[in-house]
């Protein structure tokens, strides 16, 4: 579904990204793993559109999108929840999942879907993002992605911040995305143990390279 061959990215004249080949086929979950610094997030940037690649090719259900830009990207069904959540603060839970369904192109119902879904947004529809914990803000980022009914969904780094029990509840969640909606997703990831929950290959990026 997803193929990366020989990409390399980085910012101006700065190189981050060396030489990665990865696939993910459809409704499969990998993870890559990687510390502090190693190139995860420009990774995801780079598949997203957000970065350019400066050299490879990059594929979505065998079509070359290296040089789209980032909505088409998106309107071929590549999601990206990013690192830290980014909802927004102001809005309540639902206007938030309905700015994503309008940003999408999908029905404003789709938003009733996603709290359908994720039952524990519900008692804090109200509320507005800003307020809310990591945990919830990282639930409502995921239902936030789904709103534009991505196919392939790329997650930076989901347990950032989380304690323990909230991060069991958000595999239970990502469980029941793959078993229900056929997701397929790239996870990156500094916790293995939560990569190994979830993934059925995981890769490892080290210094802007895979090494596994
Ligand atoms: N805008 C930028 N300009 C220049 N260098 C950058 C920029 N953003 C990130 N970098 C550098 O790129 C390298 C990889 O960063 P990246 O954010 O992809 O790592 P990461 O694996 O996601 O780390 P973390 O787990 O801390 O989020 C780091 O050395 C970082 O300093």
């Amino acid at each position: 579904m997803l193929d990366l061959v020989g990409v390399h990215s980085g910012y101006g004249q700065i190189p981050i990204l060396r030489d990665i080949t990865l696939n993910v086929s459809e409704g499969e979950f990998v993870g890559i793993l990687g510390h502090n610094g190693m190139g995860k997030t420009t990774l995801l940037m780079t598949v997203s559109g957000a970065l350019p690649a400066t050299d490879g090719h990059i594929a979505l259900n065998g079509k070359e999108i290296t040089s789209l830009p980032v909505h088409q990207r998106a309107r071929m069904g590549l999601g990206y929840v990013k690192q830290g959540r980014r909802i927004f603060p102001r809005l309540t839970v639902r206007e938030n999942l309905q700015a994503a369904c309008l940003a999408g192109g999908q029905p404003l119902t789709r938003a009733n879907e996603m709290l359908a879904l994720f039952p524990r947004l519900v008692p804090i529809v109200d509320r507005p993002g800003g307020v809310l914990s990591g945990g919830e803000q990282q639930i409502l980022a995921l239902a936030r992605c789904l709103c534009a009914a991505p196919r392939l969904v790329m997650l930076d780094e989901p347990t950032e911040g989380i304690q323990p029990s909230i991060r069991e509840e958000i595999v239970e969640a990502l469980l029941m995305l793959r078993n229900r909606l056929r997701l397929t997703m790239l996870l990156v990831e500094q916790n293995e143990a939560f990569l190994g929950a979830l993934c059925s290959r995981n890769y490892c990026l080290e210094k802007g390279r895979l090494v596994a």
